[in-house]
This record gives C-alpha cells, structure tokens and sequence, in this order.
C-alpha cells in the first residue's frame, strides 16, 4: 500500500518513522510519503489560507496549493480521506475496508478547514471520503489521520507478526475484548480469574465470550443494537 499525506505540519508525521509502521516501511509493506503543503504555493510567503467568504471568523486553506498538491499525487486508483468531524465515523469495519486500498492519501486541513471546491475537484480525479473519529473538534486533520493510518497499517497483511492477534482484539468480531492477564496469579491482593488457570480451552473461550458480551452490554451497548 502507498500512503500520502498532505499537511502544514510535516514534521508532525515523523513518529511514523518508528515501531511498526516503521518496520513496514522498511520492509516495504507500505510505502509513506508526506507532503508540505506550502511546497505547493507560489507566492514569497507560501500562503496557504485566506479570510472566509460570507464572513466569519478564523481563516480558509486556499483552494490552489491544494490542487496542485493533489495533482501531482492522485492516480485513478487513488481515494482520497479528508479528516472533518462532519465525516462519517471512522470505525474497524472503516480500517478493514481501507486496508485492501492500493493508494490512500490523506488530506489534511487546519484553520476552519479547506476550500470545498478542493473536495469537490478532487471528486473529478478520484474517490472522496470525508472522515470523523469521532462527535468532537481537533484543531487539524493530522491527529485523526495518524490514528487511521495506524489502525489501517496494522492490518496490512505482514505488519503484525501474529496475525492471530488481530482476531481477538475489540471491534475485530463487533464485540469488545475481553480482559487479559499475566503473571503473577496474585497481584496486590488481586487474582487472576481460576478459570484462566484451568488449562480447560472450552471453559476459558466460553468465559471470555462472556466476558466480551457482558462488557459490550455495560460499556456500548449500541454495539448491539
Ligand atoms: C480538523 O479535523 C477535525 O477536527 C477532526 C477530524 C476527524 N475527526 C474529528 N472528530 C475531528
């Protein structure tokens, strides 16, 4: 999978160099490539935003740096995630089906957000989702697009060493995870479940099941809705 990300803050991804998403790109899994918008400019002080038409306050990314970003980086197999909390919610089912994509690229947008002819041009080139982590506001896209890159990149086949363990994990089968243990059996007065303790496999997949619907009933119960 190639990633690209256009930002004002390049340096913000530089912690993608590291731990797994870094060991995918040596390996080649993914390649990453982030792109400082304000290269894209043409003026001296490479401008990026200008006041709101209709008002209002705060400022407006210029729709120009954007097109040219996006024109020397789309191709037709391209799809194009823009992080807005007006997006639709980003979810597992969201990574999962993104992680079969060839070439996602990641447009992110700062002050009140971006020109919405860019979305609209970009609609021309490629496929276009607008997507939220959720119902609150972050000063720009780059946060969400670091939290879907890595839930998106550590379902790449070959970039988590067991594989199994992304079966088992919250939201993998619409539930969430049960709870997990380690040594010591007895910590600060706190045992571990007997059950666990057991060796019996059937016991212990039937406990942990439960323990995922009872949790999910507790904690989301929209999840079973
Ligand atoms: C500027 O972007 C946001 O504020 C944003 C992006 C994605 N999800 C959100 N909940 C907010």
């Amino acid at each position: 999978m190639r990633i690209d990300i256009v930002t004002i803050f390049p340096e913000f991804f530089s912690v993608l160099d590291v731990s797994l998403l870094g060991r995918a790109r040596e390996s080649g899994l993914i390649e990453l490539a982030v792109h400082d918008l304000r290269d894209f400019t043409r003026d001296r002080h490479r401008t990026v935003d200008d006041t709101p038409y209709g008002g209002g306050a705060g400022m407006v990314m210029k729709p120009e740096p954007w097109g040219e970003a996006l024109d020397s980086i789309l191709d037709t197999e391209s799809i194009v995630i823009f992080p807005s909390p007006a997006g639709e919610l980003f979810t597992q089912a969201t990574a999962q089906e993104l992680a079969s994509e060839k070439h996602l690229v990641f447009g992110c947008g700062r002050y009140e957000g971006i020109d919405e002819r860019v979305v609209e041009y970009a609609a021309t080139r490629a496929r276009v989702r607008l997507m939220s982590m959720g119902d609150y506001v972050l000063n720009g896209g780059e946060v969400a697009a670091m939290a879907m890159i890595e839930a998106v990149g550590r379902l790449i086949p070959g970039v988590i060493g067991n594989p199994q363990s992304l079966v088992e994990e919250s939201h993998s089968d619409g539930l969430l995870e049960y709870p997990s243990y380690t040594k010591p059996a007895q910590w600060r007065g706190l045992e571990v479940p007997p059950v666990l303790l057991s060796g019996h496999h059937g016991a212990i997949a039937a406990w942990r099941r439960e323990q995922q619907l009872e949790r999910t009933r507790r904690i989301r119960p929209d999840l079973l809705d």
